[in-house]
């Protein structure tokens, strides 16, 4: 198809900027127009006759919303990096391409994880609950001590964009040593910033903080569970930027009950949302943030801009501007 031709796009959302105009000069562009996603049957009226998908991570597009589409379908574009809502093999059978939006939300992201690493260190939540309920009483010696983090160890968790970008600044700002695993030798972060590449039980038996930055599947879903927990020092800080699912959420909060670990901060949990009834939000010692690591003005932006492109190149039988490998 031409990008001329005026191909039928379902955007499961309004984005951000004016990156959509681009797609609705040139195609028969409908979009959701609803805050909260389409249910899985209002996807599957949407889609019909579709020949690209601009996707959200909240969308999950299965094998029956590609049958729904029908064989015209060439594009499936994901306004995220990590694209563990799509199912790649179906995709991959059909020859329909998939797009993500990679590197123009690494800083964000990885600034959001020096944040939660930061707050639940020095137990922001917990003093400013302290202010907000007025049981802030007087200025205490012992009150609410937290971690320090100088030369303290970091283990992050799949050392990719995002996880060597926050290594960087934990390293670069608070001189701390740096453990990592990684299916593969990372010599560059071993170069300039004293990385080693451990076993995750080793990295999990000597950070003081976790961070976890692998991209969400099979091999990586609770890969955080309870025995691993365990292994982690009483006075260590998880953090999760990545996906909930490879927390295992129900050790987790048991863990944070029974103090074997001192604290959680999370962008991401199972499910998104997370109900204001879970355990997690009322725990002193959990942060849970609603998934913004991305949620800065430039990178909301400029994820439009390439989610724009990769439908428009995928529409017109090109390579997308990044495209992610199918099986
Ligand atoms: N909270 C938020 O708003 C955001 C969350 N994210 C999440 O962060 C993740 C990382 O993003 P980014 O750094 O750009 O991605 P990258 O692809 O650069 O890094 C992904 C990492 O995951 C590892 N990995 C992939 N598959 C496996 C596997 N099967 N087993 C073990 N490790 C694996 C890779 O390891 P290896 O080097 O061994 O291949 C790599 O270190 C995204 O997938 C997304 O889920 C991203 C942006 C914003
Ligand atoms: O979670 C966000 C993403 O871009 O992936």
């Amino acid at each position: 198809m031409s990008e001329t031709s005026r191909g039928k796009i379902f955007v499961t959302r309004e984005l951000p900027g004016s990156a959509l105009t681009r797609l609705q000069q040139s195609h028969q562009v409908s979009i959701w127009p609803h805050r909260t996603p389409p249910t899985p049957a209002e996807l599957l009226d949407n889609v019909a006759g579709c020949h690209g998908l601009l996707t959200l991570l909240s969308d999950r597009i299965d094998e029956r919303v590609m049958e729904a589409a029908g064989s015209g379908l060439q594009v499936i574009s994901n306004y995220a990096v990590g694209y563990n809502n799509i199912d790649l093999a179906a995709a991959g059978r059909r020859g329909i391409r998939v797009g993500n939006t990679p590197d123009v939300l690494t800083d964000a992201t990885a600034d959001l994880a020096v944040t939660l690493l930061l707050a639940a260190a020095r137990r922001v939540k917990e003093a400013s609950d302290e202010v907000r309920s007025g049981q802030w009483q007087t200025w205490e010696p012992a009150g609410l001590l937290g971690r320090e983090l100088r030369g303290k160890t970091l283990g992050v968790v799949g050392i990719g964009r995002i996880g060597t970008a926050f290594a960087q600044r934990m390293v670069g700002g608070w001189n701390m040593k740096l453990l990592y695993t990684s299916r593969s030798p990372q010599a560059e972060v071993d170069e300039k910033l004293g990385g080693r590449r451990v076993e995750l039980d080793e990295l999990l038996r000597e950070s003081d903080f976790v961070s976890v930055h692998v991209a969400l599947c099979e091999e990586t879903r609770h890969l955080i569970d309870a025995a691993a927990l365990a292994n982690m020092k009483p006075s260590a800080i998880l953090v999760n930027t990545a996906r909930g699912e490879i927390i295992d959420q129900e050790a987790l909060v048991q863990a944070l009950r029974e103090e074997v670990i001192f604290a959680a901060a999370l962008d991401v949990t199972t499910p998104e949302p997370l109900p204001p009834s879970h355990p997690l939000v009322g725990l002193p010692n959990a942060l849970v943030l609603p998934h913004i690591g991305s949620a800065t003005d430039t990178a909301r932006h400029e994820m439009a801009e390439i989610a724009v492109d990769n439908v428009l190149a995928g529409m017109s039988g090109q390579a997308l501007r990044c495209e992610v490998p199918l099986a």
